[in-house]
């Protein structure tokens, strides 16, 4: 029996679904006047040890403020059964999508995955790492941003199991890391593990492993995944190596949830979109042969040295192969974005004067829903000012130091356009041309590779004819006010045309 108010605050108006740890209810907190998910505690893990790590872990989980990470309001307790108070989410966990459509497009499995991975990097660098990734604790709202659901209740399910079957390991046998089963300490590269093998269903409608929770085991342990283009071949080859090494059986080898994060994000840019452009039947070449970014090996260690259980730090010092990568995607940029911030700086009123909003406080429109950006801009950056010949001079704090790159930036204007086409106020047509241009920069960009300008320049003109197309579409009242022209508007690409 669950009371109807909770601590005198929150009314329970109706079950949302059971799991194995307890109930999630739709409620209301009758002081705030908002709606709230309340997850109850199941009482067999409701013991006097539990409740206090629940509530320890819940605490921590509150101190995640992330667009990706489901937003941890209160906890509390009543007649002894431990609740925590939750924003209420819109949409469907991804476990309830693949039930339904199967697998996902490449593009939309590393839009998604890339989204959890950047939730993921919030919590470890907040010290709290997860320890039940799947399908089911990740969350997809009405307008498309994903979020991480369940921060820290699988601790607590450990350990009340432990109490009552010695070595009883408590997660979900499909994205259990080998470290965890077999009781070496579950730390931030078990996420990474678990983020690996979502990554891998969402492509190929199946987990790396399947079977029976014996033979999982056993296969987490000593087997090798079938590298997932023998089931899609169309999977790019740097998706590959990075969700290969995401399913590392040494933690230590795995790659940090930023390093992933960017990854993901730079092939969803790339992929071919459905919407935009159909997949050719039957699949065809490897997309991966016109790879977009150098991902050799993910060797030395991602974690900096941390203590199992502790937060991952920031990537590896030193020439580890991650940094390189890192350096190496940086000098690529950061002259486009230069560039793209010098013709930004022509598209202000008049032409002349510098970029209106080279500063943007926002990183992509996802860190919208957020009540604290994961990002600013401070301080604010010099515009870049135009030469006479209207070529741009450098702008001493390019887009990449807000947008962490080009390559983000174009996603960011991607995300901004789906966005756009999600709530409507955009022609088809202009949307479809929109991802086509942002999508072939991205490629042209990678394809430069740090070899100087070429193709990359080319690409970051064709984005400025965008920009000035959009510009005009929305004084023609073809593009509303939304979360396309705010992006334009916070992003250095000008002001609002008049
Ligand atoms: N904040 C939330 N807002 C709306 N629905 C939620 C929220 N958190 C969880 N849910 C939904 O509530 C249902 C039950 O969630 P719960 O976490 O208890 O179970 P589970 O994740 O399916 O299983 P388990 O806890 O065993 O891993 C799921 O359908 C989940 O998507």
């Amino acid at each position: 029996m669950v009371p109807s108010v909770l601590g005198g605050r929150y009314e329970l108006e109706g079950l949302i679904g059971r799991g194995g740890m307890g109930e999630v209810w739709r409620g209301r907190d009758l002081r705030a006047h908002r709606p709230v998910a309340v997850k109850i505690l199941a009482p067999q893990v409701a013991g006097v040890a539990s409740r206090e790590r629940f509530a320890r872990e819940a605490r921590a989980a509150a101190r995640i403020v992330h667009p990706n990470v489901v937003t941890v309001l209160d906890v509390g307790e009543e007649d002894a059964r431990p609740y925590l108070v939750m924003e209420l989410l819109t949409g469907r966990s991804l476990a309830d999508e693949l039930a339904d459509r199967g697998r996902y497009s490449v593009a939309e499995a590393c839009d998604l995955t890339s989204q959890a991975a950047a939730g993921l990097d919030a919590a470890h660098r907040a010290g709290v790492v997860h320890r039940d990734v799947k399908p089911a604790n990740l969350h997809r709202t009405a307008n498309g941003a994903l979020k991480v659901v369940d921060f820290g209740v699988a601790q607590v399910a450990t350990e009340a199991a432990q109490l009552t079957a010695v070595g009883a390991v408590v997660g979900t046998a499909a994205y259990l890391a080998p470290e965890q089963i077999e009781g070496r300490g579950a730390g931030a590269a078990c996420d990474l593990y678990a983020l690996g093998c979502v990554c891998y269903e969402l492509l190929c409608g199946h987990p790396p492993f399947t079977g029976s929770a014996p033979e999982l085991v056993y296969r987490h342990i000593h087997q090798a995944p079938v590298p997932p283009s023998r089931h899609r071949p169309e999977i790019p080859a740097e998706l590959e190596r990075l969700i290969m090494a995401l399913l590392a059986k040494d933690p230590a080898a795995r790659p940090g949830a930023e390093v992933a994060r960017q990854v993901l994000a730079a092939v969803a840019l790339t992929a071919p979109h459905p919407a935009a452009r159909p997949p050719a039947a039957g699949g065809g070449a490897r997309a991966g042969d016109t790879a977009l970014l150098d991902v050799p090996s993910f060797g030395g260690p991602p974690y900096g040295g941390t203590s199992p259980g502790g937060p991952a730090g920031p990537p590896a010092a030193g020439g580890s192969p991650e940094r390189r990568t890192l350096i190496r995607l940086g000098a690529a940029v950061a002259g486009l974005a230069v560039i793209v911030i010098g013709v930004a700086a022509l598209s202000g009123p008049g032409g002349q004067s510098g970029p209106t909003a080279a500063a943007p406080t926002a990183t992509t429109t996802r860190a919208e829903t957020s009540p604290t950006p994961t990002r600013t801009a401070s301080p604010r950056p010099t515009p870049a000012t135009p030469r006479a010949s209207g070529r741009p001079t450098p702008a001493p704090t390019p887009v990449r130091r807000v947008y962490g790159g080009y390559q983000e930036w174009l996603a960011a204007f991607d995300h901004a356009v789906q966005e756009q086409e999600s709530r409507g106020g955009i022609e088809q047509g202009l949307a479809r041309r929109a991802h086509d241009t942002i999508r072939k920069a991205a490629r042209d960009l990678l394809h430069d590779r740090g070899r100087g300008r070429g193709r990359g320049d080319k690409g970051a003109r064709r984005v400025y004819d965008l920009v000035r197309e959009l510009q005009k579409a929305h004084r023609d009242g073809r593009l509303a006010d939304g979360p396309l022209t705010s992006f334009l508007d916070a992003g250095g690409v000008g002001g609002r045309p008049n």
